[in-house]
């Protein structure tokens, strides 16, 4: 008997960025939308905890210990005083390293797959709080449609979507890692009073009315400067899409993937196409959002 679970990666399309806390974490407002890229989680029992990666960046995911899905079948494991052992596949769609959550997608993924195949039924407030514990984007990851993630990002409070919006995903050579960026975001701002982190009601608004424009002209990501500042040819990308008819562009997350918000369908694929065309990214991807959070498939 095996458990497949799909979660979708993340965009964020309004990230903002407190000063560092005496953890070393930032307090953030930090607005997630789930967009329609993909991975499945797989788990089968075994004689011991194992994991298998399939897709284009499987070269990249840790088959061990510290495979976030690995930790969450681990912990979950823990809570309950039950064997871990299972073999994991993660399906790999989402980029790695690129700021869409795909290790978090993979960690929420491996607990609600080993829920149900351990039988274990665990309150939504349970995992959530493992997931809390994986990282800070792992609630998300649980929750998918559209969420305000507050703290580190783990307090989700769930958003209303009003309709589809359409978007392009720019993949960047290699990755960024999301430690680096927020120390960038730290040396950059160093001697600045950085104001408390706060979601600007006219995005909030544009989401819930479902209105590409208005949500494109809400667009921002406080780490958008350090992700540039680390890996300047980011520019270009930005450039590139915008100059092919996107509404907006921003550095996804922790980057260095860049995300475009388009008006509809034919624009995304045309700016999908412009970017390939460019030569300014490795890859370009066409996703719809909002997405469901993890989910069981039968
Ligand atoms: C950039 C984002 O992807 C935006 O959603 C997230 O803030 C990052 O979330 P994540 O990858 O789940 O991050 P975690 O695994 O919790 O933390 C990794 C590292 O990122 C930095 N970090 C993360 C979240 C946060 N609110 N402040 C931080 O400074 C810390 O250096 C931390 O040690
Ligand atoms: N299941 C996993 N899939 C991919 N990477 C993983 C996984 N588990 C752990 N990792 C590690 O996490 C690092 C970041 O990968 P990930 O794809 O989660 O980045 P990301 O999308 O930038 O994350 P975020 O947006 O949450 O900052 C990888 O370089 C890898 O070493």
């Amino acid at each position: 008997m095996s458990v497949t679970v799909r979660v979708p990666a993340k965009v964020n399309v309004r990230l903002a960025v407190g000063a560092a806390r005496p953890d070393g974490f930032h307090d953030l407002a930090n607005v997630f939308l789930a967009v329609g890229l993909h991975d499945e989680v797989t788990v089968t029992p075994a004689e011991s905890l194992t994991i298998t990666c399939s897709g284009p960046d499987a070269s990249q995911v840790p088959l061990d210990r510290t495979n976030l899905a690995a930790r969450a079948a681990e912990l979950l494991a823990a809570r309950h005083g039950i064997d871990p052992s299972v073999h994991i596949h993660i399906a790999k769609d989402i980029p790695v390293a690129g700021g869409m959550a795909g290790g978090s997608a993979d960690g929420a993924g491996a607990l609600l797959a080993c829920d149900a195949l351990w039988g274990l039924d665990s309150p939504r407030s349970e995992l959530l709080s493992i997931c809390a514990e994986l990282g800070s984007d792992v609630p998300f990851s649980l929750v998918g449609g559209a969420a305000l993630g507050t703290g580190r990002g783990e307090q989700l409070t769930e958003l209303e979507v009003g309709g589809e919006f359409h978007w392009v995903f720019a993949v960047a050579d290699g990755g960024l890692s999301t430690p680096a960026v927020y120390a960038e975001f730290d040396r950059l701002n160093e001697g600045v009073a950085v104001p408390a982190p706060a979601a600007s009601p006219p995005l909030l608004e544009a989401l819930r009315t479902g209105d590409a424009t208005a949500l494109a002209a809400s667009l921002a990501n406080d780490l958008q400067p350090a992700a540039l500042s680390l890996r300047p040819a980011l520019a270009d990308t930005l450039t590139a899409g915008t100059a092919a008819g996107a509404l907006a562009a921003l550095v996804s997350g922790s980057g260095p993937t860049t995300a475009f918000l388009t008006k509809d369908e034919e624009s995304a694929g045309a700016v999908a196409q412009a970017l390939l065309a460019s030569g300014t990214c490795r890859t370009a991807r066409v996703a719809v959002s909002p997405a469901r959070g993890a989910t069981v498939l039968v």
